[in-house]
């Protein structure tokens, strides 16, 4: 099997919300996102497979000294890294980007637990932010405040990640939700471990809800006009996962703590085909 097959199945495989955007894309493009999308997924799989802490750590060292082949004219031994090489010249994807994925999948390891809004805002640029980034170089861009919506996106993203995930998270025994908002809400960590919901935890995830709705928002607006149409794949990308902010919402935000709400992937073809017609506007 070549590279690009190899992260072709690895991005199938993993029925992820984000493929249907793809499609819209020439070839070039969507092979470059398929691959970028395959090198998260891998990243991600060493921390959520991770039984011993240290063989987790290990891995990401490899992958560090995996990816600098990748920039050093050397053959990389994962397919993902060699598919990689085909790509960072193509689009100028930086080293530091893909490294900074690495860097938090090593929070993931580290820090389960984030005091202020402040610190979560950094781990979601590592995981998220710099993603939006690659994804603007994959598509094109020609204003630099592309790359500010690119954060502010990635963040939207992952704050809805986080909402639709308390639940799972809480059975790993992790908590991405800030501690000083729980406290401000009068929300203990045992209620969110035990699966407890109550009204100060509903009134927290509206919370949680209204900012992510808001992050939206101000990431809409911060993208030129003079990139919107290069950029439309990533739009589709917020849309999808927007839509499934506003069902969370719709179903009740505190039921997170019972189970992992889902779009269905014939809707998510209608939201991508609808946002690819008529624009998102969150
Ligand atoms: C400019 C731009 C497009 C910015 C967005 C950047 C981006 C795609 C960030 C990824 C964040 C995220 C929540 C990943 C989960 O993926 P997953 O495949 O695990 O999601 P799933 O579990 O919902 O399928």
């Amino acid at each position: 099997m070549n590279s690009l097959a190899y992260c072709q199945e690895k991005a199938q495989a993993s029925g992820s919300s984000f493929l249907a955007g793809f499609r819209f894309l020439p070839e070039e493009q969507k092979n470059a996102m398929t691959v970028l999308y395959a090198y998260c997924r891998e990243l991600d799989d060493v921390v959520d497979d991770c039984s011993d802490i240290n063989v987790a750590r290990q891995t990401l060292i490899w992958w560090r000294q995996d990816l600098d082949k990748v920039f050093h004219q050397q053959q990389p031994e994962h397919p993902v890294n060699q598919a990689l090489c085909d790509i960072v010249g193509k689009f100028g994807l930086p080293k530091d980007e893909l490294e900074d994925i690495i860097n938090g999948m090593e929070m993931d390891l580290h820090h389960v637990r984030y005091q202020t809004f402040a610190d979560l805002q950094y781990y979601c640029y590592r995981v998220a932010g710099v993603v939006g980034r690659l994804i603007v170089r994959i598509l094109g861009f020609s204003e630099n405040q592309t790359l500010a919506y690119a954060d502010k996106l990635g963040l939207a993203l992952q704050l809805t990640n986080i909402i639709r995930d308390v639940g799972e998270d809480a059975r790993n025994g992790r908590i991405y939700l800030p501690l000083d908002e729980l406290a401000k809400f009068g929300v203990s960590e045992e209620l969110i471990l035990s699966y407890q919901s109550n009204q100060a935890f509903e009134k927290l995830m509206d919370f949680q809800v209204m900012r992510a709705r808001e992050t939206y928002r101000a990431a809409v607006a911060l993208l030129p006009e003079a990139d919107r149409k290069r950029q439309k794949v990533g739009l589709v990308m917020g849309g999808i996962y927007y839509a499934l902010l506003e069902e969370i919402a719709r179903d009740g935000s505190s039921n997170v703590l019972k189970y992992k709400i889902k779009i269905p992937n014939p809707r998510k073809l209608r939201i991508a085909l609808k946002i690819w017609l008529l624009g998102f506007k969150p």
